[in-house]
């Protein structure tokens, strides 16, 4: 366990008591029918888990990037859609308007997120994933403000957010001057609510798209780090690597919850005429277990600690972290269904929702892969863009199949 100060261990303790108390009693039900936990957030909000790393001149408790993590990881154990509220009410779109925005924006985003609201971050479109920067959503500059175009897809909170941060290409003088970030409220007019994703797990949190018709946005609301959108996506993204170390902590969480449950299980199921424990094949395999989880604890905690005060973390660590910690959860998260044989396939259990849950975090928040290329980026030193463009690559041809 991490050395954490008596104020962040405070936190943990609270956030623990929280998910074993309360959280852990209505994951099942939440999953089930796929609705946004509103007595959860009320919960955690009563409780200052909600904003706590909001300054203390705003309302919030001034929190590190390391408490809010230990807080995440303890409820994810139990309610992993409950992990990744407090993930977003801390982190993702809330660091980015702390860190770059006006006062009066920062003052916003303080105040709706103390009073429960989970912010949206809208990045993704259906034609730009991995490859964000080949964003086509535009900010056309207008007398007073943007008009933004274009459709978001897989937005977590979409419908019940209210505070989205949008990213979308800056149009000025009918030139594209790179990315930046504008803030809008849900029900403002040209912001729509597109499908909801029918998705594997975490079915308590909406994705939807996010529909952009002549969204204005007014300058007061526009959110470009130091003016310079040709910085504005790096700066934004600086950022968004506080959210990558929260994402990695639900994945740590939600494997530790799988690990402690097949632990009981190999003690108290008995099968010829000796409990599960006294196996050699299951021994290992919780040994295997127990050694992955380690190493992406150390990880999660490298990258949380590495956050100086009111800032961000080491973008790789934040990428280490979040691999390790996403691919663990999904193998940790099987093997422990595995050790309770068909009672871990039961919906009576939580195994398989876990299962699900957990399948998520090595594809939302930057994929393994991509992620890889930016560790592989870090340790050669070298930039390594991946487009043909940039590349100066002629595009790959393929045989006909007859050659092949
Ligand atoms: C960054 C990528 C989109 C690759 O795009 P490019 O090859 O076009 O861009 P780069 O040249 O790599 O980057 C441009 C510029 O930005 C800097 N940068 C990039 N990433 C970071 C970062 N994490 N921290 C700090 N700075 C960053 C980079 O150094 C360049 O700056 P310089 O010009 O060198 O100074 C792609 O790699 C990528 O990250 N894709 C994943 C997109 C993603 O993460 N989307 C998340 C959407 S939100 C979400 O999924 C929420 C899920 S959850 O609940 O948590
Ligand atoms: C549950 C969930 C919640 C999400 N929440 C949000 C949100 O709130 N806001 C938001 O903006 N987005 C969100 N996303 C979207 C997420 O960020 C994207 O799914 C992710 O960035 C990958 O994009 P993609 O799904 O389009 O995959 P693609 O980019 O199409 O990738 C497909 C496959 O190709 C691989 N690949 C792509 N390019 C390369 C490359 N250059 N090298 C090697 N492999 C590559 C990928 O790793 C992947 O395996 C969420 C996604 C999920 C699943």
């Amino acid at each position: 366990m991490v050395d954490l100060t008596q104020s962040e261990d405070a936190i943990r303790r609270t956030a623990r008591h929280l998910a074993e108390t309360v959280f852990a009693g209505r994951a099942a039900e939440i999953d089930r029918e796929e609705r946004y936990p509103w007595e959860n957030v009320e919960a955690l909000r009563d409780a200052g888990l909600t904003g706590m790393t909001i300054p203390i001149a705003l309302g919030g408790r001034g929190a590190s990037l390391l408490a809010a993590v230990a807080a995440v990881t303890e409820i994810a154990r139990h309610c992993a859609v409950s992990a990744r509220i407090v993930v977003e009410t801390n982190m993702g779109a809330l660091g980015a308007i702390l860190a770059y925005g006006t006062d009066a924006q920062k003052r916003l985003a303080a105040d709706l997120v103390l009073a429960g609201d989970k912010p949206a971050i809208c990045i993704t479109e259906p034609g730009a994933g991995s490859a964000a920067t080949q964003m086509a959503t535009t900010a056309r500059r207008v007398a007073g403000g943007y008009v933004l175009d274009g459709a978001k897809h897989w937005i977590t909170g979409g419908g019940v957010s209210r505070l989205h941060l949008i990213f979308a290409r800056v149009i000025e003088g009918g030139r594209d001057r790179g990315i930046g970030a504008f803030i809008a409220l849900r029900g403002a007019e040209g912001l729509g609510i597109g499908r909801r994703e029918p998705t594997m797990g975490l079915r308590g949190i909406p994705e939807t798209e996010i529909l952009l018709d002549g969204l204005f946005v007014a300058d007061d609301m526009v959110l470009i780090p130091e003016g310079d959108p040709a910085r504005g996506f790096a700066k934004l993204m600086t950022a968004y690597n506080a959210q990558r170390v929260g994402a990695a902590a639900v994945a740590l969480g939600i494997a530790q919850g799988a690990f402690g449950l097949a632990r009981d299980y190999l003690r108290e199921r008995e099968q010829f005429g000796r409990p599960l424990a006294e196996f050699q094949g299951l021994q290992w395999i919780l040994a295997d277990m127990s050694v992955a989880l380690a190493a992406a604890e150390a990880l999660v905690w490298r990258a949380a600690r590495s956050a100086p005060a009111g800032g961000f973390p080491d973008m790789t660590y934040a990428a280490q972290a979040k691999i390790l910690a996403a691919e663990t959860a999904v193998k940790v998260t099987n093997d422990a269904l595995q050790l309770h044989g068909a009672a871990g396939y039961s919906r009576a259990r939580p195994l398989e929702r876990m299962v699900r849950d957990a399948r998520m975090f090595t594809i939302g928040g930057g994929t393994a892969q991509v992620l890889r290329t930016q560790v592989a980026s870090a340790e050669l030193g070298l930039k390594l863009p991946q487009t043909r463009a940039a590349r100066g690559d002629a595009p790959a041809t393929p045989l006909p199949v007859s050659e092949r």
